[in-house]
């Protein structure tokens, strides 16, 4: 990877959501780069920030949120500008035809009343370009590649079509422009594990064939390890370990990750050997002090409760905010071996739906 093919460089990046029982710090000083044709996936359980990192990436926070500081670089054909500068107009074109989105749960994404086929003339329309010409060449292409008939898709309602083939059609829509980045969240959420499986490998397909980037948001640690480049742990608004996916999974870092990956079943363990994180998340009002995850963590020190850690490269391009690193990794000499991957079962499953 090299500095010359970042299309999205976010630096330090904060938003706060002013709520009625006080500011929720969702997302502090958050940086990392997105490369050209890279799948990096955000881990992290619920509430840790995810959401709001993306939202944000594409200006579409809610109206209590705030970005408090930071910049969210985009470049594309050499030309850089920061996405949190544009105006409406700019920020139109940019979702779909430079970033765009698909949220969870593509059961409600569609409206009911309108035939697929005007929902994707739609959003041509919204953009620059022959609508109609967009919507019959291009669409073609992109039903062959997630694998649906597109007349058949293009005349039918949403309620006409299972969740496997909604979630296709909206990831068609979603690339319909031919946009550099896509942002997935939870994207095999409330699916079928054939389904699933199915998706995934649509989605390999589409992005070895498009050549886009990847942001995607997912508790679901073997979809990450299937399917993401780098993984980025969100703890508490912030990103506490960033790396290739092989050294999240075998080298781990921070205590965090090492957490999440001794809480999922893993391929030969039984029960007795998974290890849940103690304690829960923390209130982002009032986060603790120094190292938001030193309540939880078995290896802090007091110096964790005082000094906030920054995020320091490890090695190459493996990057870690704890103070501890060198004990996480003599504690667990064992996550090292192949026998620790994360389970795959649910992921390696014969195509379906
Ligand atoms: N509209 C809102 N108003 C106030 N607080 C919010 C709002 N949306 C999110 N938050 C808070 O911001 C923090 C980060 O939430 P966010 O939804 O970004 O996390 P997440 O990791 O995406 O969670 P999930 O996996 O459940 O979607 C949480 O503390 C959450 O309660």
């Amino acid at each position: 990877m090299s500095q010359s093919d970042v299309v999205l460089d976010v630096k330090n990046l904060s938003v706060v959501y002013h709520s009625p029982r006080g500011d929720v710090k969702a997302t502090s000083d958050v940086s990392f780069q997105l490369h050209s044709g890279e799948a990096l996936a955000l881990i992290g359980e619920s509430g840790c920030g995810k959401t709001t990192l993306s939202l944000s990436l594409i200006k579409m926070l809610p109206g209590i949120a705030e970005v408090t500081q930071g910049e969210v670089l985009y470049t594309r054909d050499g030309s850089t500008r920061d996405v949190l500068n544009f105006n409406d107009h700019q920020m139109r074109l940019y979702r779909w035809q430079d970033c765009a989105m698909v949220f969870q749960g593509a059961q409600n994404a569609f409206n009911p009343v309108l035939k697929i086929k005007d929902q994707f003339l739609d959003t041509a329309r919204a953009h620059e370009g022959d609508a109609d010409k967009i919507v019959t060449k291009r669409a073609l292409e992109l039903f062959r590649l997630v694998r649906l008939d597109p007349q058949r898709v293009l005349n039918s309602y949403p309620h006409e079509l299972s969740g496997g083939m909604k979630q296709r059609t909206l990831l068609a829509l979603g690339v319909l422009l031919n946009p550099q980045i896509v942002i997935l969240d939870e994207p095999t959420t409330a699916l079928d594990i054939l389904t699933q499986r199915a998706i995934i490998d649509v989605l390999n397909e589409m992005q070895r064939e498009l050549g886009f980037s990847i942001i995607f948001i997912s508790h679901d640690l073997a979809l990450a390890a299937e399917m993401a480049d780098r993984v980025a742990t969100m703890y508490a608004g912030q990103i506490v370990e960033l790396g290739p996916v092989n050294d999240i999974f075998y080298k781990p870092l921070h205590p965090y990750t090492l957490g999440l990956l001794q809480s999922v079943p893993k391929l030969g363990t039984t029960q007795d050997d998974l290890v849940s994180i103690p304690g829960s998340p923390p209130n982002l009002i009032n986060p603790p002090s120094g190292c938001k995850f030193h309540p939880r963590c078995p290896f802090a020190t007091e110096k964790c409760v005082q000094e906030s850690p920054p995020l320091v490269e490890y090695e190459e391009g493996h990057s870690a905010a704890c103070w501890h690193t060198e004990e996480v990794i003599a504690a667990h000499p064992s996550l090292r071996e192949p026998a620790s991957q994360p389970s795959t079962a649910q992921t390696t499953t014969e195509q379906g739906a």
